[in-house]
């Protein structure tokens, strides 16, 4: 199995960018083409390690396509997706070569399913950046807590890294060979967290068109992450004890019990105890999660980690938008940094980087381009430096960042009509990477926001 690139070959606009922003967020590489012919002219100049194309399209279409590389480069896998309706299709280009296929409608699941028998994700760098006291003696703690098998309680409030530490534990575990899989309890929705934590068979309820293994599954000899366990509802909870008590598993619809090798870590951003008091998490269920506990202090109580959280976040988003050189903070930006009270942690400082990175033209990030509130718009246009030694603002200016966010979404959204959908122009008009683009308009549709094609 390879590290590598993905050609994405589909006619249908919208599902090439969901089927895009799919692999993107798995952190796949990608590059698509709206059909075979352009991959020909994609395949003669670069090189890829994965072709995942659409059967019916016009020109040569998939088959053709199929055709084209068992000629020229017969080592590279292509995976074929078909309408249900023409499955008789898909069988055949499996003989003529096809690695797989993929019948439509499919869950992205189990899309990054198969991909992920050719692919692996590129390895994504999440090692925690950590500078204060505090949060130095919690890594140590973590390394040796990582050498044993035990299960991690990871307590933190929202965005202050818990996932990043997950990660840090199997980086740092005997299974670090093994993959990571983490599902994020509170996103999917509750009639899907069970088919996707345990998996399914065909035809185990309406829509199961093919058989998918669980997260569980998928992270065997590895680590399952379930972050914001305290989201399940009471009924899961009992299924997920019972399947951490016995080390098996059995699909929806299926029939036999799969044994196990995983080791599992949790997160929240509740006080557990408390959600055990009030009966909404089992307390037998706590215990056996939390044989080991370890807690992220808020941003704003390891001040320390500040600054060395944003000059690594300012290489990381300007080393993806290809910026050289890379800006410096100049001493008024770490000022207001360091006299925010950062109530959305290290996320909210990820997004104020961002956008000083948007904002800011030269070698020097200074704090005209730090955009925390709607406050600091005015900033920009009369600069006022507080003073280190000045007490947090009030709660609610903090709560304005919100107000920010849903601006960007309709910045987004109508740059989007004025280009008339096209994503290279709202890119290039906004100043902001394609990549960049495609990530913000993925986040936007897993928040509900329709997005025109
Ligand atoms: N110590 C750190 N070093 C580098 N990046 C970090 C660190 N802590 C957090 N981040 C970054 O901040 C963002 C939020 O981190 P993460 O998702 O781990 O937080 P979380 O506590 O799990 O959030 P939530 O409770 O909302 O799920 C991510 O982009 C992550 O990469």
């Amino acid at each position: 199995m390879s590290e590598g690139k993905i050609l994405l070959v589909e006619d249908d606009h919208s599902l090439r960018e969901a089927l895009f922003d799919t692999l993107l967020l798995a952190h796949y590489e990608c590059v698509d083409v709206s059909c075979a012919e352009d991959a020909i002219l994609k395949l003669k100049n670069e090189s890829f390690d994965l072709v995942i194309s659409d059967i019916q399209m016009e020109g040569i279409g998939g088959i053709g396509l199929l055709n084209y590389l068992q000629q020229q480069q017969a080592n590279l896998p292509i995976l074929l997706m078909t309408a249900y309706a023409t499955i008789d299709n898909a069988v055949n280009a499996i003989k003529l070569g096809a690695v797989d296929y993929l019948a439509k409608p499919f869950a992205p699941q189990v899309l990054l399913n198969q991909v992920s028998r050719y692919l692996k994700p590129r390895n994504v760098d999440n090692k925690p950046i950590v500078a204060d006291e505090k949060s130095l003696a919690l890594l140590a703690l973590a390394e040796k807590v990582a050498c044993s098998d035990a299960s991690v309680m990871i307590l933190g409030p929202s965005g202050s890294g818990k996932e990043v530490l997950a990660r840090f534990i199997h980086q740092h575990s005997s299974r670090n060979e093994g993959p990571f899989i983490a599902i994020n309890c509170a996103a999917i929705p509750e009639n899907m967290l069970e088919a996707t934590l345990f998996g399914y068979e065909k035809g185990a309820f309406t829509g199961a068109y093919q058989a998918c293994p669980g997260k569980f599954e998928q992270a065997q000899g590895g680590t399952l992450l379930l972050d914001e366990i305290s989201e399940m509802d009471l009924g899961l909870q009992a299924k997920l004890l019972r399947v951490l008590q016995e080390r098996e598993v059995e699909r929806l619809g299926g029939r036999k019990n799969i044994k196990l090798d995983i080791r599992v870590l949790a997160t929240s951003n509740r006080d557990l105890k408390a959600t055990v008091a009030d009966g909404t998490f089992r307390e037998d269920l706590f215990y056996r999660i939390n044989v080991f506990p370890l807690t992220w202090p808020a941003l704003n109580q390891r001040p320390a980690d500040i600054l060395p959280l944003a000059r690594h976040l300012i290489a990381k988003h300007a080393a993806h938008s290809g910026l050289a050189p890379c800006p410096v903070l100049d001493e008024s930006a770490c000022r207001r940094l360091l006299t925010h009270r950062w109530p959305g942690n290290v996320r909210e400082l990820d997004n104020v980087i961002q956008r000083a990175l948007i904002l800011n033209s030269g070698e020097h990030i200074s704090v005209n381009d730090i955009i925390i509130d709607s406050q600091d718009v005015k900033l920009t246009i009369e600069p006022v430096v507080q003073p280190l030694s000045d007490q947090a603002k009030p709660a609610e200016l903090d709560a304005l960042g919100d107000e920010l966010k849903a601006q960007e979404h309709v910045i987004i959204l109508e740059t989007l009509n004025m280009c008339k959908g096209s994503r290279k122009l709202v890119a290039e008009k906004l100043g902001i990477s394609a990549r960049t683009l495609r990530y913000k308009m993925a986040k936007m549709r897993d928040m509900g926001i329709e997005i025109p094609a």
